[in-house]
């Protein structure tokens, strides 16, 4: 007979699972019924034995307490901004200054669809999420490690034991967006004019259930400190992420030139409206770390990555924000 610790530890261990394949591989496998009922028996053995609280249950995702207010949080690394290319000729000019910069003619790139979201970093120490905080001004964010705990793309314990910080970007997808304002205009409240701000206001409500209502969601594309990982590449940081169980955007791919990378851009610049999450690029990085550091920074962004723009939509929208076109 297991004692009542090993059947809440097993309870988590299977809930931590079923959540990872629900949200992380979009590969759900039992019906959500049974996740909700193993839940719920999960909540009342953690409040019938509160010896046993663990801050890393899944039952954090339901959201506890609202906080009073946001505590600061210093970035160790800062977050950094991206310069940005509007035309096919500025991504070729960078490729240049990019071989000028490290005296090389064989530079690969990766390429990323650039999420329309909020930047959060997260921080995993001993294999547990313990602190997740906004970009803010890119030097100083705010601790939303609670809201985001919401997160059900966001792993609460690794498969190891590792210690890092990844960064990411939290967003809405579009059909929990058109809920979410439907559900605002039949109660007569002002509507979010876009899934970033919704995602945005969603993170930085102080009562953490209220973020577990919106079903946000996560792609991380970086890691802020790979201690003693030994990373040659990017491609190689994004799949040692994947790795952890960490939720990497599966349209992410490796370029050999910047040409691959302009017809890359092109196809997304049309393929893009049929993805269920908003964009407003793509976003190039050097693959090779060793030669990302040689490139370094300018005072607000890395040499080594560049954002291509897609021109803004032109939406016609009624001032509280509903889309006409
Ligand atoms: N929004 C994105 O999808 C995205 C991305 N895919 N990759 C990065 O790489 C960072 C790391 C090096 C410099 C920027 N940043 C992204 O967004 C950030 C958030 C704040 C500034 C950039 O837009």
């Amino acid at each position: 007979m297991a004692s009542i610790q090993e059947t809440i530890e097993a309870l988590r261990d299977k809930l931590h699972h079923y959540n990872y394949q629900y949200h992380v591989l979009d590969n759900p496998v039992i019906p959500d019924a049974d996740y909700d009922a193993m839940l719920h028996e999960l909540i009342e053995l953690e409040e019938n034995h509160p010896e046993y609280q663990s801050d890393d249950s899944p039952t954090v995702r339901i959201g506890g307490e609202p906080l009073s207010n946001f505590v600061k949080v210093q970035h160790e690394t800062p977050m950094l901004s991206l310069g940005n290319a509007f035309h096919d000729q500025d991504l070729r000019d960078w490729d240049q200054r990019v071989k000028n910069g490290t005296g090389r003619e064989d530079v690969s790139y990766v390429c990323e669809l650039k999420i329309d979201g909020l930047a959060v970093s997260l921080t995993y120490e001993n294999g547990r999420f313990v602190r997740g905080a906004t970009r803010g001004d890119g030097t100083t964010g705010e601790d939303i490690t609670v809201n985001l705990k919401t997160v059900g793309s966001i792993p609460l314990r690794l498969p190891e034991d590792a210690n890092l910080e990844v960064r990411g970007e939290v967003f809405m997808p579009h059909g929990s967006f058109q809920k979410l304002n439907a559900a605002k205009e039949e109660n007569g409240e002002a509507l979010f004019a876009n899934p970033r701000n919704a995602a945005a206001g969603s993170l930085r409500q102080l009562d953490p259930k209220i973020a577990a209502r919106r079903n946000l969601d996560i792609f991380l594309y970086s890691i802020a400190n790979d201690r003693g990982k030994g990373l040659e590449s990017h491609h190689e940081a994004l799949e040692y992420m994947k790795s952890l169980n960490l939720k990497v955007n599966k349209e992410t791919k490796k370029c050999a030139s910047i040409e691959d990378v302009i017809a890359y851009v092109n196809h997304w610049a049309e393929e893009r409206k049929n993805l269920n999450y908003e964009t407003d690029g793509i976003v190039i990085k050097v693959d090779s770390l060793p030669l990302q550091q040689e490139l370094g920074y300018t005072a607000k962004s890395p040499r080594w990555a560049i954002a291509y723009k897609f021109p803004a939509e032109e939406k016609m929208t009624t001032l509280i924000g509903i889309e006409l076109s």
